[in-house]
């Protein structure tokens, strides 16, 4: 069984979406996301060094965030592979991003992607 760390509930004005009013209007995204590693370490010394720093995880999604595209897939692809890049200790990580106004007609509390990575 894997530990993790989570970031929940993250709120970005983005730009992502396959309609030209998404595009030029923006809309509210929710990122989810948990990384999955070992933190006996961590827990062991007490120390940032030994664990992944979940504030600049935080920096790292808001710049994903800030970077257009079309499909969530590919904004949420983007962002975990800056992430096993950047950290040789994420072992899994899991993205998921909500929008909760998309140009689709209903009664929803959101639509979206899940992705899951193993290095
Ligand atoms: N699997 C996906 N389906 C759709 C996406 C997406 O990112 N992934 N996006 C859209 C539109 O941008 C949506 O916001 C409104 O229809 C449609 N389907």
């Amino acid at each position: 069984m894997m530990d993790n760390i989570f970031l929940n509930g993250m709120k970005f004005y983005s730009y992502h979406g396959v309609f030209q009013e998404e595009n030029k209007l923006g809309q509210i995204f929710i990122v989810d996301a948990v990384l999955s590693l070992d933190l006996k370490e961590a827990g062991s010394t007490d120390d940032l060094e030994a664990t992944i720093n979940y504030g600049e995880v935080y920096d790292l999604i808001d710049q994903g965030m800030k970077e257009p595209s079309k499909l969530l897939e590919h904004v949420a692809e983007r962002i975990s592979t800056v992430l096993f890049s950047k950290y040789h200790r994420l072992e899994e990580v899991k993205i998921k991003i909500t929008k909760q106004n998309p140009p689709i007609a209903g009664h929803y509390d959101g639509v979206g992607i899940e992705i899951h990575r193993v290095r």
